[in-house]
């Protein structure tokens, strides 16, 4: 059995949700059901880049984590793509017989049994403005799926109609912590990110939830871009 892997790297921090600032190794998938117009990870997306996912055992796999991780247990954070689209039970059982914790992104399309093994589960549904249209039905599978592992919710909000989509969506599954994090409209690993750009979204996604009198999200930045920008790999 073999999953099909972008990349592995780190350790670095999570830089978005509730688990941000843990040192993390990222474990990246290929393959998504989705095509969000502001996906930041459109190499694990988007099919032109499959010659670059390498086939991997979940040995190899761990062996890698391992390796980066310099053999001390830390969080590893399943993400993608979607990652439900593939089978993570083995590689999570084989890394929790050496310690690891497991986290996972995904966005709430595809249950996994899975989910289960999981510390945390974290969905990830889609906003207007990415182009996606959520199906509410599946997320309530996906927390189903996930039984004792934590769920929380992050949604990314980029305009007025994603924010009131957001409201919508913590009304729906009010039981799910939420997390909200500003969208960043320049996803070209090869251009810098513009840090001014950022503040301002995220200052203004600040101000709409307070001015709103809405005291139930955290709003957070994607720390990794603040620090690195779009770079891959951290
Ligand atoms: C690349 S996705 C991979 C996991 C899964 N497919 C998902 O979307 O949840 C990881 C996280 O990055 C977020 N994300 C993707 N593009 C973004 C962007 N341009 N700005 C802010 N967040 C973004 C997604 O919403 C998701 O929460
Ligand atoms: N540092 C860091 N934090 C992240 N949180 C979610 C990421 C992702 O691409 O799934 C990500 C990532 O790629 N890097
Ligand atoms: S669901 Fe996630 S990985 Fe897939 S296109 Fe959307 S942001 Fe990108
Ligand atoms: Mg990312």
């Amino acid at each position: 059995m073999t999953l099909r892997i972008v990349e592995i790297f780190g350790p670095t921090i999570q830089g978005e949700g509730v688990l941000i600032g843990e040192p993390t190794v990222f474990v990246r998938a290929g393959g998504c059901d989705y095509r969000c117009s502001w996906c930041d990870s459109l190499h694990a997306v988007d099919s032109r880049y499959r010659h670059d996912w390498l086939p991997m055992t979940p040995e190899a796999v761990m062996a890698e984590v391992e390796r980066l991780s310099g053999g001390l247990p830390l969080t590893v954070s399943i993400s993608g793509g979607n990652p439900a689209i593939q089978d993570f039970g083995p590689l999570i059982a084989l890394g929790r017989t050496k310690g690891y914790r497991f986290a996972c992104e995904t966005q709430g399309s595809i249950a996994q049994p899975w989910f289960a093994d999981l510390d945390t589960l974290v969905l990830s549904p889609k906003p207007p403005s990415s182009g996606e249209n959520p199906d509410w039905d599946r997320f309530a599978q996906c927390l189903e799926a996930a039984g004792p592992a934590r769920a929380v919710m992050k949604i990314v909000v980029f305009d007025d109609a994603d924010y009131a989509w957001a409201r919508d969506a913590h009304a729906r599954h009010p039981e799910l912590p939420l997390y909200l994090q500003p969208g960043n409209p320049e996803v070209d690993p090869d251009q810098p990110v513009d840090l001014d750009v950022a503040t301002a979204r995220l200052r203004w996604l600040i101000e709409t939830v307070t001015g709103d009198r809405w005291y139930t999200p955290r709003v957070l930045p994607q720390l990794h871009v603040l620090v690195w920008g779009n770079q891959r790999g951290v």
